[in-house]
């Protein structure tokens, strides 16, 4: 369970996040959405433990995330960072295999053998036939895809993505998702999820936060919070929302100011 309360985020006299409170007490995957700038990634950070609360705190199972020692938060909690990985000299295997140093002693040694985790990892992640690659030499969707492979071996029980799907093409932006909801069904993990894409977080979110300027706007289920007014209200623009044909999520149908227009000239070309 994670339970943020009354937390705020002030740097150089300038506030990030007010008050912003919740609580996740069952598995599932929980979307965090909003405009550009609205504190989306601080929150995140706050989540992680990267970046301390200037006021507030967040429980962890009860207890505030500050007193976990690094290893044993990093067993509780995994973090696929936006960008992905960095672009350093090792292979894909060595990558993915950085993500068991929770479990391991002083010298990299560990009780559990992790090759079968690592392995099942590359395989769902379609990367064994990369395993020896460079990450430096990958592709940005294949950087991704070996950053979420490393995280899944950590065997985190709550996993933060911040924006999974930057760098992905629709198929793999899709796979990537489907990856995570399965994962998620399979451990019964929590999943925090910060997303752009509003059609995909009322697709595969089952609860959505959202924040506009630093503060909390509204949080429900997708069919509560993707609306007419929040796509007006918050990132002020005109949609229509339609009901997704395989299970109703809002899905939002954009209606630029110009296109009526530029469609009548296009029909008379
Ligand atoms: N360390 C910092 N010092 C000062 N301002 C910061 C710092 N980190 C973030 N900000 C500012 O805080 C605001 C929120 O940033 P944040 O990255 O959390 O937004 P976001 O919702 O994730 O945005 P985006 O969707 O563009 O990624 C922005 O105006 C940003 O410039």
């Amino acid at each position: 369970m994670i339970e943020a309360i009354k937390l705020g985020r002030t740097v150089d006299g300038i506030s990030l996040l007010s008050e912003i409170s919740f609580s996740y007490a069952a598995p599932g995957i929980y979307g965090i959405i909003g405009p550009n700038g609205a504190g989306k990634t601080s929150l995140l950070r706050l989540l992680s433990g990267v970046d301390r609360p200037t006021s507030g705190e967040i429980l962890l199972d009860g207890k505030p995330i500050a007193d976990y020692p690094r290893k044993a938060l990093a067993r509780k909690m995994a973090v696929l960072q936006q960008g992905g990985l960095p672009p350093v000299g090792y292979s894909v295997e060595e990558t993915v295999a950085l993500g068991r140093y929770p479990y391991q002693g002083w010298f990299g040694d560990e009780q559990e053998d992790a090759k079968p985790i690592i392995e099942d990892a590359l395989t769902r992640m379609g990367l064994s036939h990369l395993r020896n690659r460079s990450v430096d030499q990958l592709s940005g969707g294949e950087r991704q895809r070996a950053a979420l492979a490393q995280v899944m071996v950590q065997k985190p029980q709550i996993l933060l993505l911040d924006e999974p799907t930057t760098y992905l093409d629709i198929g793999y932006q899709l796979q990537l998702l489907d990856t995570v909801a399965q994962w998620q069904q399979e451990q019964s993990l929590t999943v925090i999820a910060v997303l752009h894409d509003l059609n995909l977080a009322a697709l595969y979110c089952d609860h959505l936060l959202v924040i506009k300027d630093g503060s909390l706007y509204g949080a429900g289920t997708p069919k509560q919070i993707v609306t007419r007014e929040l796509v007006r209200d918050v990132y002020g623009a005109e949609a229509d929302i339609i009901p997704h044909p395989d299970g109703g999520a809002p899905q939002i149908m954009l209606r630029p100011k110009l296109i009526a227009s530029r469609n009548r000239i296009l029909i008379n070309v």
